[in-house]
Protein backbone atom coordinates (compact mmCIF):
# COMPACT_ATOMS: atom_id res chain seq x y z
CA UNK A 1 0.00 0.00 0.00
CA UNK A 2 1.94 3.21 -1.10
CA UNK A 3 0.54 6.18 1.42
CA UNK A 4 0.82 9.85 0.83
CA UNK A 5 1.34 11.93 4.00
CA UNK A 6 2.93 15.35 5.37
CA UNK A 7 5.28 15.80 7.92
CA UNK A 8 4.31 18.59 10.54
CA UNK A 9 5.91 19.44 14.02
CA UNK A 10 4.09 21.66 16.55
CA UNK A 11 7.28 23.12 18.80
CA UNK A 12 9.12 19.41 18.08
CA UNK A 13 6.15 17.66 18.79
CA UNK A 14 5.82 15.46 15.61
CA UNK A 15 3.46 14.35 13.56
CA UNK A 16 2.57 11.86 10.28
CA UNK A 17 -0.51 13.76 8.88
CA UNK A 18 -2.19 11.78 6.97
CA UNK A 19 -6.14 12.80 4.40
CA UNK A 20 -8.32 10.20 5.07
CA UNK A 21 -11.14 12.32 4.36
CA UNK A 22 -11.61 11.31 0.49
CA UNK A 23 -10.82 7.62 0.97
CA UNK A 24 -10.48 5.27 4.20
CA UNK A 25 -6.90 4.70 5.38
CA UNK A 26 -6.89 1.76 7.21
CA UNK A 27 -3.20 1.31 9.16
CA UNK A 28 -2.93 -1.29 11.07
CA UNK A 29 -0.52 -1.21 14.53
CA UNK A 30 2.60 -2.56 12.85
CA UNK A 31 1.87 -0.04 9.99
CA UNK A 32 2.09 3.27 12.88
CA UNK A 33 4.74 1.39 14.42
CA UNK A 34 6.73 1.21 11.22
CA UNK A 35 5.74 5.16 10.23
CA UNK A 36 6.99 6.39 13.80
CA UNK A 37 10.31 4.32 13.49
CA UNK A 38 12.96 7.16 13.58
CA UNK A 39 15.35 4.61 11.46
CA UNK A 40 13.11 2.15 10.08
CA UNK A 41 10.14 4.56 9.09
CA UNK A 42 9.45 8.51 8.76
CA UNK A 43 9.78 9.19 12.42
CA UNK A 44 7.26 10.79 14.49
CA UNK A 45 5.67 11.13 18.34
CA UNK A 46 1.94 10.43 16.68
CA UNK A 47 0.27 9.45 13.24
CA UNK A 48 -3.01 12.09 12.51
CA UNK A 49 -5.33 11.10 10.65
CA UNK A 50 -8.39 14.02 9.41
CA UNK A 51 -11.83 11.92 8.50
CA UNK A 52 -14.95 12.76 7.29
CA UNK A 53 -17.98 12.96 9.79
CA UNK A 54 -21.26 13.23 9.77
CA UNK A 55 -22.04 14.55 12.78
CA UNK A 56 -23.65 17.57 13.49
CA UNK A 57 -21.84 20.68 14.45
CA UNK A 58 -18.43 19.25 13.34
CA UNK A 59 -16.21 19.11 10.57
CA UNK A 60 -13.92 16.86 10.54
CA UNK A 61 -13.22 13.41 12.47
CA UNK A 62 -9.66 13.43 13.95
CA UNK A 63 -7.63 10.10 14.95
CA UNK A 64 -4.49 10.00 17.23
CA UNK A 65 -2.16 6.73 16.91
CA UNK A 66 0.84 7.00 19.22
CA UNK A 67 4.23 6.41 17.88
CA UNK A 68 3.51 2.86 20.22
CA UNK A 69 0.26 2.35 17.86
CA UNK A 70 -2.17 2.37 21.00
CA UNK A 71 -5.13 4.86 19.43
CA UNK A 72 -5.74 7.59 22.12
CA UNK A 73 -8.88 10.40 22.37
CA UNK A 74 -6.30 13.60 22.42
CA UNK A 75 -3.43 15.92 20.78
CA UNK A 76 -3.31 19.28 21.61
CA UNK A 77 -0.61 19.73 19.29
CA UNK A 78 -1.63 17.40 17.03
CA UNK A 79 -5.09 19.36 16.70
CA UNK A 80 -3.32 22.77 15.51
CA UNK A 81 -1.23 20.99 13.05
CA UNK A 82 -4.43 19.14 11.64
CA UNK A 83 -6.26 22.50 11.88
CA UNK A 84 -3.84 24.50 9.53
CA UNK A 85 -3.34 21.37 7.11
CA UNK A 86 -7.05 21.55 6.22
CA UNK A 87 -7.35 25.09 6.03
CA UNK A 88 -3.96 24.64 4.11
CA UNK A 89 -4.89 22.08 1.64
CA UNK A 90 -8.28 23.83 0.55
CA UNK A 91 -10.38 20.87 2.34
CA UNK A 92 -12.54 23.82 3.81
CA UNK A 93 -13.10 27.40 3.38
CA UNK A 94 -13.64 28.02 7.16
CA UNK A 95 -10.71 29.25 9.52
CA UNK A 96 -12.83 28.41 12.39
CA UNK A 97 -13.79 24.45 12.91
CA UNK A 98 -14.75 21.25 15.25
CA UNK A 99 -12.59 18.66 15.32
CA UNK A 100 -14.23 15.49 17.01
CA UNK A 101 -11.91 12.68 18.31
CA UNK A 102 -13.13 9.63 20.07
CA UNK A 103 -12.93 10.98 23.26
CA UNK A 104 -13.98 15.04 22.94
CA UNK A 105 -14.64 17.88 20.38
CA UNK A 106 -12.29 20.66 20.16
CA UNK A 107 -13.21 24.84 18.07
CA UNK A 108 -10.18 25.84 16.69
CA UNK A 109 -9.26 29.25 14.95
CA UNK A 110 -6.44 28.97 12.70
CA UNK A 111 -4.87 32.48 12.49
CA UNK A 112 -1.97 33.71 10.53
CA UNK A 113 0.86 32.58 13.16
CA UNK A 114 -0.76 30.70 15.81
CA UNK A 115 -3.43 28.19 16.19
CA UNK A 116 -6.13 29.07 18.92
CA UNK A 117 -7.70 25.71 20.31
CA UNK A 118 -10.91 25.45 23.08
CA UNK A 119 -10.08 22.64 24.92
CA UNK A 120 -12.70 22.39 27.06
CA UNK A 121 -13.33 21.99 30.12
CA UNK A 122 -10.51 19.95 32.52
CA UNK A 123 -12.06 16.86 33.69
CA UNK A 124 -11.03 15.55 37.69
CA UNK A 125 -13.35 12.89 38.33
CA UNK A 126 -10.94 10.04 38.70
CA UNK A 127 -13.54 8.09 36.51
CA UNK A 128 -13.54 10.03 33.68
CA UNK A 129 -9.50 10.37 33.30
CA UNK A 130 -9.43 7.17 34.25
CA UNK A 131 -7.67 6.92 37.40
CA UNK A 132 -8.28 4.51 40.37
CA UNK A 133 -9.69 6.64 43.43
CA UNK A 134 -12.49 6.39 45.27
CA UNK A 135 -13.12 10.30 44.36
CA UNK A 136 -11.67 13.41 43.04
CA UNK A 137 -8.31 14.83 45.33
CA UNK A 138 -5.77 17.90 44.62
CA UNK A 139 -3.12 15.46 44.96
CA UNK A 140 -2.44 11.20 44.83
CA UNK A 141 -0.14 9.16 45.83
CA UNK A 142 1.34 6.08 43.96
CA UNK A 143 4.32 4.22 45.49
CA UNK A 144 7.01 3.11 43.55
CA UNK A 145 9.98 0.70 44.67
CA UNK A 146 9.44 1.94 48.33
CA UNK A 147 9.00 5.79 47.31
CA UNK A 148 5.80 7.77 47.75
CA UNK A 149 5.18 10.33 44.65
CA UNK A 150 2.50 12.75 44.94
CA UNK A 151 0.91 13.94 42.00
CA UNK A 152 -2.21 15.61 40.29
CA UNK A 153 -4.17 13.74 37.88
CA UNK A 154 -6.81 15.69 34.90
CA UNK A 155 -8.13 14.51 31.64
CA UNK A 156 -8.22 16.91 28.33
CA UNK A 157 -9.83 14.00 26.36
CA UNK A 158 -6.99 12.09 27.46
CA UNK A 159 -4.98 10.92 30.90
CA UNK A 160 -2.48 13.21 32.76
CA UNK A 161 -0.55 13.21 36.19
CA UNK A 162 1.38 16.23 37.08
CA UNK A 163 3.74 15.94 39.45
CA UNK A 164 5.35 19.50 41.47
CA UNK A 165 9.07 19.72 40.70
CA UNK A 166 12.12 22.43 42.08
CA UNK A 167 13.49 22.32 38.93
CA UNK A 168 12.33 20.09 35.41
CA UNK A 169 16.01 20.12 34.39
CA UNK A 170 16.78 17.61 37.32
CA UNK A 171 13.36 16.04 37.06
CA UNK A 172 13.49 11.77 36.58
CA UNK A 173 11.52 11.94 33.23
CA UNK A 174 12.83 9.11 31.96
CA UNK A 175 13.27 6.75 34.93
CA UNK A 176 10.30 7.40 36.82
CA UNK A 177 8.02 8.53 33.14
CA UNK A 178 7.95 5.15 32.41
CA UNK A 179 7.35 3.79 35.58
CA UNK A 180 3.88 6.03 36.22
CA UNK A 181 2.89 5.80 32.84
CA UNK A 182 1.99 1.80 33.35
CA UNK A 183 1.19 2.45 37.04
CA UNK A 184 -1.74 0.22 37.93
CA UNK A 185 -3.43 3.35 39.41
CA UNK A 186 -4.02 4.58 35.59
CA UNK A 187 -6.16 1.85 33.84
CA UNK A 188 -5.63 3.29 30.26
CA UNK A 189 -1.85 4.20 31.20
CA UNK A 190 -1.19 7.86 31.47
CA UNK A 191 0.65 11.11 30.20
CA UNK A 192 3.31 12.36 32.86
CA UNK A 193 3.79 15.82 33.20
CA UNK A 194 6.67 17.47 35.27
CA UNK A 195 6.21 21.41 36.55
CA UNK A 196 8.63 23.63 37.94
CA UNK A 197 6.49 26.74 38.93
CA UNK A 198 8.81 30.31 37.95
CA UNK A 199 5.78 32.76 38.65
CA UNK A 200 1.80 32.50 38.68
CA UNK A 201 1.87 33.17 34.92
CA UNK A 202 4.79 30.89 34.40
CA UNK A 203 5.81 27.41 34.59
CA UNK A 204 8.44 25.35 32.92
CA UNK A 205 7.29 21.58 32.04
CA UNK A 206 8.60 18.28 30.69
CA UNK A 207 5.97 15.51 29.66
CA UNK A 208 6.53 11.60 29.12
CA UNK A 209 3.85 10.90 26.99
CA UNK A 210 1.96 7.67 27.15
CA UNK A 211 2.90 5.82 23.95
CA UNK A 212 5.73 7.95 22.93
CA UNK A 213 8.25 8.60 25.72
CA UNK A 214 9.63 12.63 26.08
CA UNK A 215 8.92 14.40 23.58
CA UNK A 216 9.56 18.24 22.95
CA UNK A 217 6.17 19.36 23.69
CA UNK A 218 3.23 18.12 24.41
CA UNK A 219 -0.13 20.07 24.39
CA UNK A 220 -2.11 18.53 26.12
CA UNK A 221 -0.03 17.72 29.15
CA UNK A 222 0.59 21.85 28.81
CA UNK A 223 -3.30 22.17 29.27
CA UNK A 224 -3.53 19.53 32.23
CA UNK A 225 -0.20 20.88 34.02
CA UNK A 226 -2.02 24.40 34.17
CA UNK A 227 -5.55 22.62 34.86
CA UNK A 228 -3.86 20.95 38.00
CA UNK A 229 -1.45 23.67 39.15
CA UNK A 230 -4.55 26.17 38.89
CA UNK A 231 -6.22 23.60 41.56
CA UNK A 232 -3.50 23.80 44.09
CA UNK A 233 -4.00 27.74 43.77
CA UNK A 234 0.10 28.35 42.25
CA UNK A 235 -0.97 29.66 39.16
CA UNK A 236 -3.53 31.98 37.48
CA UNK A 237 -5.69 32.11 35.05
CA UNK A 238 -2.68 33.07 31.87
CA UNK A 239 0.22 30.85 31.89
CA UNK A 240 3.04 30.41 29.50
CA UNK A 241 4.34 27.10 29.50
CA UNK A 242 8.06 26.90 28.56
CA UNK A 243 8.52 23.47 27.08
CA UNK A 244 12.02 22.10 25.53
CA UNK A 245 10.84 22.42 22.27
CA UNK A 246 9.17 26.18 22.82
CA UNK A 247 6.05 27.66 24.74
CA UNK A 248 2.55 27.72 25.00
CA UNK A 249 0.28 30.00 26.24
CA UNK A 250 -2.61 28.16 28.21
CA UNK A 251 -5.27 30.01 30.03
CA UNK A 252 -8.17 28.92 32.21
CA UNK A 253 -10.37 31.07 34.27
CA UNK A 254 -11.07 27.77 36.90
CA UNK A 255 -13.74 25.14 37.18
CA UNK A 256 -16.96 26.04 35.38
CA UNK A 257 -14.98 27.43 31.94
CA UNK A 258 -13.35 26.08 29.00
CA UNK A 259 -9.39 26.11 28.67
CA UNK A 260 -7.85 27.86 26.21
CA UNK A 261 -4.07 26.30 24.01
CA UNK A 262 -2.32 29.10 21.48
CA UNK A 263 0.51 27.77 19.93
CA UNK A 264 2.03 26.90 15.94
CA UNK A 265 1.84 24.66 13.57
CA UNK A 266 4.86 23.80 10.84
CA UNK A 267 5.24 22.13 8.51
CA UNK A 268 8.43 19.54 7.59
CA UNK A 269 8.05 18.28 4.25
CA UNK A 270 5.65 16.08 2.04
CA UNK A 271 6.33 12.31 1.55
CA UNK A 272 4.99 8.92 0.72
CA UNK A 273 5.88 5.85 2.24
CA UNK A 274 4.98 2.06 0.47
CA UNK A 275 4.33 -0.59 3.18
CA UNK A 276 4.88 -3.44 0.54
CA UNK A 277 8.47 -2.44 -0.44
N1 LIG B 1 0.58 10.66 24.17
C1 LIG B 1 -0.78 11.22 24.27
C2 LIG B 1 -1.29 11.60 22.86
C3 LIG B 1 -0.51 12.77 22.28
C4 LIG B 1 -0.57 13.99 23.17
C5 LIG B 1 0.40 15.12 22.85
N2 LIG B 1 1.28 14.91 21.74
C6 LIG B 1 -0.31 16.47 22.79
O1 LIG B 1 0.19 17.39 22.13
O2 LIG B 1 -1.35 16.60 23.48
C7 LIG B 1 -1.71 10.16 24.89
O3 LIG B 1 -1.40 8.97 24.81
O4 LIG B 1 -2.74 10.57 25.47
Amino acid sequence: MKLEFTKMHALGNDFVVIDATRAAVPLTAGQVRRLADRRRGVGCDQVLLVEPTDEQGVDFGYRILNADGTEVGQCGNGVRCVARYVVDRGLTQRDELVFATRTTRMRVEVDAAQVIVNMGEPIFDPMRIPLDAPRAADRYTATIDDTAWMFGAVSMGNPHAVLLVEDVDQAPVTTLGPRLETHALFPQRANIGFAEVVATDEIRLRVWERGAGETEACGSGACGAVAVLHGLGVVGPQVRVQLPGGQLDIRWPGPGHDLWMEGPASYVFEGHIDFNR
